[in-house]
């Protein structure tokens, strides 16, 4: 099966390694509506709960600023989601929120979730409508790359020899696996004690095509691929690994290796340059790319692009709503604003104006203006807003 992604933009990125700030935005994209030549582009912004408006808040701004400085005009339209949505209209994803991003040519997303709607029912969980807004869209791919920009090397968790120039993309399956699987639900075992289960499950078309998204990712980046399983142990990582390890067939120039995810889970804190793509299941994409993120000093630095046969992209840093700093303007803005770049060049296909975000966020950090979780000696604390504006000021309106 020729997906969207094979057959126009994926196909055609640049997906080389390194290129600074800017490579954090290297994927993919989604279907674009809109011509080229129209220069104009609708874009549903999902600020969600907590740090989530925040965060798209100054998102939307730089976005504007980068789009009308190379002529394009950006539509936004704000669609409730998540808890905001569950308060405002009883349901954690509206049909219209879903119907609106359908229609726009990508969807800008904050983050869902928060104390207030922990002990909600399933279906009235803000988690609920961000997995069904995933699915809804079939955005099954979903790219996380992880990369220690220079300025930041300071900030990683990890010794300055092991963290410098760590370049990681992490290819999650999404729409699929334990996540979604059934059955699942509470019951009563045979001592009749109350149990909680869920399926971790997937079909031979579900893996190929999430393989077929990361060893063309590969290829053009290191032309290495490392696929993370548990199929010494699950079934469903036995099917994962036997389809993976097909697909490379289609490959020749990408080497395949494969991984347990435990061992994963510390390679990359022991010897995180030795990968260079990874392919795993949602869950444990979800897990590890939380994982790498620190690696580049900040879980608020990692954007991410999911995408899907057709349709628009969805574009939204990896962290969650961040409630303990959410209201106190603390939250790092960077990996919105580098979503932000991802949803420009590989969901519009306007690249110029993505890297003037690039550059922009490569410029801030070269100033030494920081937000506290990236904040070290020797550079210049500010509040989420204010790294924004720098980001805007430095590069945005002055060239
Ligand atoms: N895509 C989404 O909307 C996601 C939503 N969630 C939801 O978010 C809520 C909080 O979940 P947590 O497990 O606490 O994960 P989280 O990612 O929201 O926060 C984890 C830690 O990282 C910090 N952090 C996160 N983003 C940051 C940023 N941009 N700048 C500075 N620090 C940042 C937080 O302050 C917190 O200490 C839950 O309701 C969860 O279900 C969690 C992950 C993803
Ligand atoms: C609701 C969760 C699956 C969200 C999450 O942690 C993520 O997508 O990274
Ligand atoms: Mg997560």
């Amino acid at each position: 099966m020729m997906t969207q992604l094979q057959a126009t933009p994926l196909r055609t990125l640049a997906l080389s390694r390194r290129r600074g700030a800017g490579a954090a935005a290297r994927p993919m994209a989604g279907s674009v509506r809109c011509s080229a030549a129209a220069r104009s582009y609708s874009i549903t912004l999902l600020p969600g709960d907590g740090i989530g408006p925040e965060v798209v808040a100054v998102a939307k701004d730089v976005l504007s600023v980068a789009g009308s400085k190379e002529g394009v005009e950006l539509r936004f339209q704000e669609m409730l989601m998540g808890g905001a949505a569950l308060d405002a209209a009883g349901v954690p994803l509206p049909d219209e929120t879903l119907a609106a991003a359908r229609a726009s040519d990508a969807i800008l997303l904050g983050a869902i979730g928060g104390y207030k709607w922990d002990n909600n029912e399933k279906h009235l969980k803000p988690e609920t409508g961000l997995l069904n807004i995933r699915a809804g869209l079939g955005v099954f791919a979903n790219l996380r790359p992880a990369t220690v920009l220079p300025q930041l090397v300071d900030a990683s968790t990890l010794k300055k020899e092991v963290a410098e120039g760590v370049d990681i993309m992490v290819v999650r399956e999404l729409t699929g696996g334990i996540y979604f699987g059934k059955p699942r639900g509470f019951g009563t075992n045979d001592k009749g004690e109350e149990t909680g289960f869920n399926t971790e499950i997937y079909s031979v078309a579900e893996i190929d095509r999430i393989a077929r998204v990361a060893f063309e990712v590969a290829r053009k980046r290191g032309g290495k691929l490392c696929s993370v399983d548990k199929a010494n142990v699950l079934e469903a990582s036995m099917l994962w690994r036997k389809r993976v390890t097909a697909i490379a067939s289609e490959f020749p120039d990408v080497e395949l290796s494969h991984m347990y995810v435990d061992n994963a889970a510390m390679q990359l804190v022991r010897n995180p340059k030795q990968f260079d793509t990874i392919v795993t299941n949602n869950i444990f994409g979800d897990i590890l790319s939380d994982e790498a993120s620190m690696i580049t000093g900040s879980i608020g630095m990692l954007p991410s692009a999911s995408v899907g046969e057709s349709g628009p992209g969805l574009f939204e840093p990896i962290h969650g709503s961040a409630p303990d700093i959410a209201g106190q303007d603390k939250a790092n803005p960077l990996a919105t604003i580098l979503s932000a770049a991802m949803l420009l060049k590989y969901g519009l296909g306007v690249e110029s104006a993505a890297k003037r975000i690039e550059a922009a966020v490569t410029e801030t950090l070269d100033n030494g203006f920081r937000t506290g979780d990236i904040h070290s000696p020797g550079t210049l604390y500010l509040h989420c807003s204010l790294l924004a504006h720098q980001s805007r000021v430095l590069r945005l309106f002055d060239k």
